[in-house]
């Protein structure tokens, strides 16, 4: 045989078993099992699922590589079978591979999806569902009754973004009744580590076996059916003029232009599925995390209520001026960011060419991981990582936005997410409004220390247990 072998310089990883690689470490928490395996095999470390080649980056230095210096080279996305499937055959923006259509729409995101201007025009409508959960806490604050706070916030952030992204209201459309079930069926199926991917002609068969295959049809249905009533809707009305459906359908029709391509339904439908998974799950699980973490540090919910109480001072609408001074707020989400990152591994990436990174040879179409998770939990970072103090942030100047190594919530480079600030004004308006309005207790018998903590695992990873607590009326109600 006349192939011609070199040697290449892996990095290093743990030995693998025949066939599966090291599926069998992955585990249930797979970001936490990685963290555990960089930590004896080096912050570069290869890792093999099936057949996929992968490498995980776990230092802000790795990552830095990764994101930063190599970037354009580490930008594109792996096939992955069900991601593929939910997004329309990768037409979407965070599926698709690295491309000149991926270029196009993100331009498209940057100019027109998910500007700072939809964010501010959005406004009242953000306030008018703030409004309507304040309202009902109010009703359980009465009758001194829990309420269970992952539910109600996801349904806040369902209905937000249904008005925004689509154009009508959640009560009473296709996903009324199953949004919860369909978010968190698209992160787990979106967040797997499929059999389909890892191995060429039985993988499918294990994916069918495990109910994979059939959870991921399933989920696909509930959205597709969702997305032509939100079209039809659209269709009908000619008068809805300012949401994202009807720009898009204006593209499908030729009257605005996406560089050379003509936008199908299929494109149309995969750019509404990162609206609804992207913008849904993620800014209402963020807003769960910080309850969480102050129910459970009644010294930094005081804290932030006092901040909070003193800059609203009895003023009835919060305005963006008043959440910007909130500076110890702003400490305790980076905080929860840092403690408890939505995305963990972010998105997969994967290598557009052969590369060498710290030394190490990355061929092209390996997979990349990057794992934030090991970065915020590292303690050569982080100073008791596992402690939640968000002084930490006083006088540093770290930040969420992309450009410093240690906190990645959002991700960096050409991938990072798009919809942060469409996200955040959620999140802090919510926030806000939950701190200011309200004293919260625990259930009776509970005590701060009882507060579970624990994540569960999928493409987003919200608090497993949900957090149900008991709203007191204040002077601020
Ligand atoms: C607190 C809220 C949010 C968090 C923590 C978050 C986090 C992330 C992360 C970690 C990524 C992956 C970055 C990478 O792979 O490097 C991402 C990508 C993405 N996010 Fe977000 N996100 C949030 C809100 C939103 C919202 C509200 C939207 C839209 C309505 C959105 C749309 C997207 C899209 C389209 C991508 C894919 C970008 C691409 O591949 O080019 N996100 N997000």
């Amino acid at each position: 045989k006349n192939t011609k072998m070199t040697k290449k310089n892996l990095p290093p990883g743990p030995p693998r078993l025949p066939i599966i690689g090291n599926l069998h470490q992955l585990g249930s928490k797979p970001h936490r099992s990685m963290f555990i395996l960089s930590e004896k095999y080096g912050s570069l470390m290869s890792l093999k699922f099936g057949n996929v080649s992968t490498v995980v980056a776990s230092t802000p230095e790795t990552v830095k590589d990764v994101l930063k210096t190599f970037d354009v080279d580490c930008c594109s996305r792996p096939y992955m079978t069900y991601a593929a499937r939910l997004s329309y055959n990768r037409n979407d923006l965070a599926y698709s591979p690295y491309s000149k259509y991926w270029r196009e729409l993100r331009k498209l995101t940057v100019t027109e999806l998910y500007t700072p201007k939809r964010v501010k025009s959005f406004g009242h409508l953000r306030e008018q569902e703030v409004a309507s959960l304040v309202d009902f806490i109010k009703q359980s604050a009465s009758l001194k009754k829990q309420v269970n706070i992952n539910l109600k916030l996801l349904k806040l952030s369902a209905s937000v973004i249904c008005r925004l992204g689509f154009g009508i209201s959640l009560e009473g459309s296709k996903l009324e009744s199953s949004y919860e079930e369909v978010i968190q069926g698209i992160m787990e199926v979106a967040g797997s580590f499929a059999a389909a991917d890892c191995f060429a002609v039985v993988g499918g068969l294990i994916d069918r076996l495990t109910g994979l295959h059939s959870k991921c049809e399933k989920v696909f249905k509930a959205m597709d059916l969702f997305f032509d009533e939100a079209i039809k809707h659209h269709l009908e009305n000619e008068s809805i003029k300012d949401d994202i459906i009807h720009l898009l359908l204006k593209m499908e029709r030729g009257e605005i232009g996406l560089g050379e391509f003509q936008l199908t339904r299929n494109h149309t439908k995969g750019i509404l599925l990162n609206i609804l998974a992207a913008g849904i799950d993620t800014s209402a699980q963020t807003a769960t995390w910080v309850m969480t973490h102050l129910i459970a540090n009644p010294r930094v919910m005081n804290k932030v209520q006092a901040e909070v109480r003193e800059v609203i001072k009895n003023k009835d609408d919060i305005t963006e001026e008043d959440i910007d001074k909130l500076e110890y707020l702003k400490m305790v989400i980076k905080e929860t960011f840092r403690i408890n990152p939505l995305v963990p591994l972010l998105v997969p990436r994967e290598a557009l060419k052969d590369i060498k990174i710290a030394g190490y040879d990355i061929p092209k179409k390996t997979w990349i991981h990057v794992n934030i998770w090991a970065i915020h939990r590292n303690p050569n970072v982080w100073k008791d990582p596992e402690v939640f103090i968000p002084e930490r942030f006083m006088d540093n100047e770290i930040d969420y936005k992309g450009l410093n190594f240690e906190l990645l919530p959002f991700g960096s480079g050409r991938r990072m997410c798009p919809g942060m600030g469409m996200g955040m004004s959620l999140v802090h308006l919510t926030l806000v409004n939950l701190i200011y309005r309200f004293d919260w207790k625990l259930p009776k018998g509970m005590s701060a220390k009882d507060v579970d903590l624990e994540e569960s695992y999928g493409l987003v990873c919200p608090k497993k247990v949900p957090l149900e607590i008991i709203p007191v009326i204040t002077q601020w109600t």
